[in-house]
């Protein structure tokens, strides 16, 4: 993938943005002409697909908000929905987590509900994404993520939240959290999870570079748990959680919580603060200039 370059170069896009961006206070509404006619997906069609074995006590959730499974407020609502269905039904004991888009297991938070939005919405958004932090996180029951492709951003925080990470052995496929590289700053909450999964030191080189790894590489550092080839993915999705739920439920369910408590405390004793810290952060100028221009970058890969 182009992008990905384009992530690694030294002299990227924050360099460039550092240059140009004038500093300023709040934006309303800064739609850049190209992006009034960028292409959303307003479907009404159901954005999660749960596939629930009875029998296993096991769940797959496949994510459908085409075209790459970005987070919209909708998404989120719809997904935060279902797995507290999930949750309260105790015949549920394991959740896999995949996307049914080619290439993409998600985009990320959708950059969309970031820009040129009113601080209100940006707040509403902002809580939706916590929500799904917290459920996904704090959840009792085993989630695999089955990661079937590119995975950056609020995508690899949404697979850090899992029990266990498969990804597929494809050198195209990338994940990481990329923020800094959208000219944003990945929360502490996003940064305490990275800590968790792959440590301080992996951490902090990877969120100041904003660095996407191939799946050989995230392999390496911890940041999922096994490659294997994309057709077999649910496959062992499935084995794994078997090994998993093997375990007795009380003893798994409270050695995740001791794990996992001090990161979900620190982030409901804070909840209405880091809301206010990110609606006052992306509705400030130079970061909506800084989004637009990420958007355009997109854009203008494609053609
Ligand atoms: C003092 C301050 C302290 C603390 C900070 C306070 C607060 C915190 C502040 C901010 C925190 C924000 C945290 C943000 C987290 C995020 O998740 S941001 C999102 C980051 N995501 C990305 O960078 C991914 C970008 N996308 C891609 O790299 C590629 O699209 C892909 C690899 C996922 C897939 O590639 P392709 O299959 O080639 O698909 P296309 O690139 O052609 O995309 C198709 C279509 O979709 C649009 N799109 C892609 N990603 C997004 C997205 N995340 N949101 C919205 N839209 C997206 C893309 O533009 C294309 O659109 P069209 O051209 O078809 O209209």
């Amino acid at each position: 993938m182009a992008l990905r370059g384009a992530f690694r170069t030294r002299c990227g896009l924050l360099s460039l943005l550092s240059q140009r961006l004038p500093h300023g206070n709040h934006v309303r509404g800064c739609v850049s002409p190209f992006l009034s006619t960028h292409r959303r997906n307003n479907s009404t069609a159901p954005k999660i697909k749960v596939d629930f074995d009875q029998t296993a006590g096991v769940s797959i959730m496949t994510l459908q908000n085409p075209p790459v499974n970005s987070l919209s407020l909708d998404f989120l609502t719809e997904f935060c929905s279902a797995l507290e269905k999930l949750e309260m039904d105790k015949s549920c004991r394991g959740v896999i987590l995949t996307s049914g888009q080619p290439k993409v297991f998600s985009a990320g938070l959708d950059i969309m509900e970031m820009y040129g939005k009113s601080p209100e919405r940006c707040g509403e958004f902002w809580r939706a994404v916590q929500e799904m932090w917290l459920k996904l996180y704090s959840s009792n029951m085993v989630i695999i993520a089955a990661i079937n492709g590119s995975s950056p951003a609020g995508g690899c925080l949404m697979s850090m939240t899992c029990d266990y990470r498969i990804m597929a052995d494809n050198p195209r496929y990338s994940i990481g959290l990329n923020e800094t590289q959208l000219g944003i700053v990945a929360p502490f909450w996003f940064k305490e999870t990275m800590v968790n999964t792959v440590g301080h030191r992996t951490t902090e080189i990877a969120l100041q570079l904003g660095q996407l790894y191939s799946p050989t590489e995230a392999l390496d550092i911890g940041l999922v748990d096994k490659l294997v080839p994309e057709d077999q993915i649910i496959t062992t999705a499935t084995q794994t959680m078997t090994k998993w739920l093997a375990v007795p439920d009380h003893a798994r369910q409270i050695t995740k919580s001791m794990m996992r408590k001090p990161t979900i405390d620190k982030l409901m004793s804070k909840r209405e603060p880091d809301i206010q810290n990110f609606v006052s952060f992306i509705t400030k100028d130079p970061i909506q200039k800084s989004l637009g221009l990420y958007l355009a970058m997109l854009k203008k890969r494609k053609s």
